[in-house]
């Protein structure tokens, strides 16, 4: 992406965000106070322990769940605060979402399942588009069980990039696959980042994950503990682990 990122205004910008999980006489504080600011079209790799809060950021930065304090901001909408519909709206219209498990409608082929988003998005893709870019063109009438685990990551990422969203938030997407399979589903990640502009977070466990990225933020313990820009983005079919 663009060397001068940083002079744009940021999609995301986070101010003092804190998230606390009340577990009977447990508080759990799985934010601490994290300022991040996330830029136009930029990929970007989220790495930290588990427990370090990556989930809780990203699920926040997707409407998923408030903060208990701090401010986020996405452009002009305040997302602290926000009321369940205006959330479901913002993400409805702005995000697309990745998980480690697929959730993939079983009864439904890839098209179908894509299909299922774009017909109820403003300016959608056409599915065979979306199924196209993440290398599925040919196995658009299979069924979720006649598709390897990569296969239906990937259509699930198909389906997430359809409504063309601003922002695209995958948490662990490698994380049920293996490496050689993982590297297919991080290509089209890469792709759809470098073909569609959408601003692009990927939580990992994995360090080597991070070369593909053009900023790599690392989480302990609730705060950001590491930010570091790559010089160059690595093409992920040359990652290994
Ligand atoms: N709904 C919840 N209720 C109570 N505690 C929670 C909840 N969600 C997360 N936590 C706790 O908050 C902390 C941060 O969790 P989070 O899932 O954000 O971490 P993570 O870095 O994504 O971990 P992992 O890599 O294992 O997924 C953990 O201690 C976790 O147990």
């Amino acid at each position: 992406m663009a060397s001068d990122a940083h002079q744009k205004t940021p999609v995301f910008q986070t101010t003092g965000l804190t998230k606390t999980y009340h577990q009977g006489e447990v508080d759990v504080h799985a934010l601490r106070g994290v300022d991040l600011a996330l830029y136009p079209g930029e990929l970007v790799v989220m790495l930290g322990a588990s427990g370090s809060g990556k989930s809780t950021l990203l699920n926040i930065l997707g409407g998923l769940d408030i903060p208990s304090s701090g401010q986020v901001r996405y452009q002009d909408i305040e997302l602290s605060g926000a009321s369940d519909r205006d959330l479901t709206r913002y993400r409805r219209d702005y995000v697309g979402f990745v998980f480690q498990f697929y959730n993939l409608i079983p009864s439904l082929t890839a098209r179908e399942n894509v299909i299922a988003v774009t017909e109820i998005a403003r300016d959608p893709m056409a599915p065979e588009d979306a199924l196209d870019m993440v290398g599925l063109a040919s196995r658009m009438d299979h069924f979720p069980a006649q598709l390897s685990g990569g296969e239906q990551q990937r259509v699930a990422i198909a389906r997430a990039i359809s409504k063309r969203p601003q922002v695209l938030l995958c948490d662990e997407p490698t994380g049920a696959l293996d490496s050689a399979t993982g590297i297919l589903v991080l290509v089209a990640l890469e792709r759809a980042n470098r073909e569609t502009g959408t601003t692009t977070v990927i939580i990992t466990h994995n360090a080597s994950i991070a070369r593909m990225a053009d900023r790599v933020i690392t989480l302990s313990d609730g705060v950001i503990s590491g930010e570091h820009r790559n010089a160059v983005r690595q093409n992920p079919r040359t990652l290994s682990w």
